[in-house]
């Protein structure tokens, strides 16, 4: 378990002060695939180098596994470290060595016996499926291999948690879903928690179970992923949902061009599959119009939202949703 605790990151720079992380209060349970997601310079990376102290937080606490971290001395820290790998968007190997002393180096600074590293790393090279590549060097493989080394390099220690601050922002999109896939493996079959930094939806509708959104510096919204998808709370949170449906819904559909109530309608899994909406025009006296509709499949379920048009008296409407919401169906009106 991670808790993140009243977590504030002040930058000075020329005597000039910048709040990158303003109050950060975060838990992250044991194997969880966590993501934190923003835009551009909204802290996200400020945040996760935070946790293994690559930036010292200027106040606040971080306890990992129960130890408050920000407490540890120098010599505890490097220990400590072995429980935390990082991954990054640029990947950074080591460009003069080959595959197997990338992957072998953090053995080596752990002064394992020659024999069991070259075992360590032969296992690791076969997990990401790069047995063959051992004696390359980084020029010679691809964005999707360089990833799997530093992959099989972030986990050579058996750390708990592995950071990942964007790595699969460069890589293009078929070649994310294997590596995304693999870190999905690597929580399952390894049990480490991770967590995951990203500007893109995608990646935290693939294999996220919780997911924080960040602006500015703020934890603007959390939740399960589905609870995210189902009814997000922000317009940041929509806007993130709109850039992985097919049609951004909100922006297409202005209220002023439509004389009846216009709602969203936000339904989990097995709701998806109950002919709801037809069961509520039989009920009532009120059409109703089908503006747009998405089906997102996320890890556990999938989420379903339809943008409706109820058109009659406004009782009938109220009673309309309120039949809805009784079928578990979040019901949001656009203003
Ligand atoms: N060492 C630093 N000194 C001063 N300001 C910094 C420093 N590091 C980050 N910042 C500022 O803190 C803010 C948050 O940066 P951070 O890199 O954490 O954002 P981010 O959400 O990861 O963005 P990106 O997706 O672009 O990497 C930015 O405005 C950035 O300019």
């Amino acid at each position: 378990m991670i808790k993140i605790e009243n977590l504030n990151k002040v930058f000075e720079t020329g005597g000039i002060k910048f709040e990158a992380i303003k109050d950060v209060n975060l838990n992250i349970n044991d194997k969880d695939i966590y993501g934190i997601i923003g835009l551009s310079g909204a802290g996200k990376s400020t945040l996760i180098r935070c946790l293994n102290r690559l930036e010292e937080p200027t106040s606040g606490s971080i306890s990992i596994e129960g130890v408050d971290i920000l407490s540890l001395g120098k010599e505890e820290l490097r220990l400590f470290r072995k429980k935390i790998g990082m991954i990054f968007q640029d990947f950074n190997l080591l460009k003069q060595k080959t595959v197997y002393d990338n992957v072998a180096l953090p053995l080596y600074l752990e002064k394992m016996e020659t024999k069991k590293i070259k075992e360590k790393v032969d296992l690791l090279l076969d997990y990401v499926g790069l047995k063959d590549k051992k004696n390359s060097y980084p020029s010679e493989l691809s964005g999707g291999q360089k990833q799997r080394v530093a992959i099989a390099r972030a986990i050579a220690n058996d750390p708990k948690v592995l950071l990942s601050d964007e790595a699969t922002s460069s890589l293009d999109p078929q070649t994310t879903v294997s590596i995304l896939e693999l870190l999905k493996r690597i929580q399952g079959e390894l049990g480490i928690t991770i967590i995951m930094i990203t500007h893109q939806m995608e990646v935290v509708k693939q294999i996220c179970n919780k997911v924080a959104i960040m602006d500015g510096g703020v934890v603007i919204e959390e939740n399960t992923v589905e609870n995210v998808f189902n009814n997000p709370k922000t317009t940041l949170a929509k806007s993130f949902i709109g850039s992985v449906n097919t049609l951004a819904e909100e922006e297409i559909i202005n209220p002023n061009d439509f004389k009846g109530k216009l709602i969203r309608l936000g339904y989990l899994g097995e709701s998806s599959n109950n002919p709801i909406v037809s069961q509520m025009i039989k009920n009532f006296q009120i059409e109703v119009n089908i503006l747009s509709g998405s089906i997102d499949k996320l890890q556990s379920t999938s989420v379903g939202h339809l943008i409706l048009e109820l058109i009659g008296e406004e009782s009938e409407i109220e009673k309309s949703m309120d039949f809805l919401k009784q079928k578990n169906v979040t019901v949001e009106v656009i203003e």
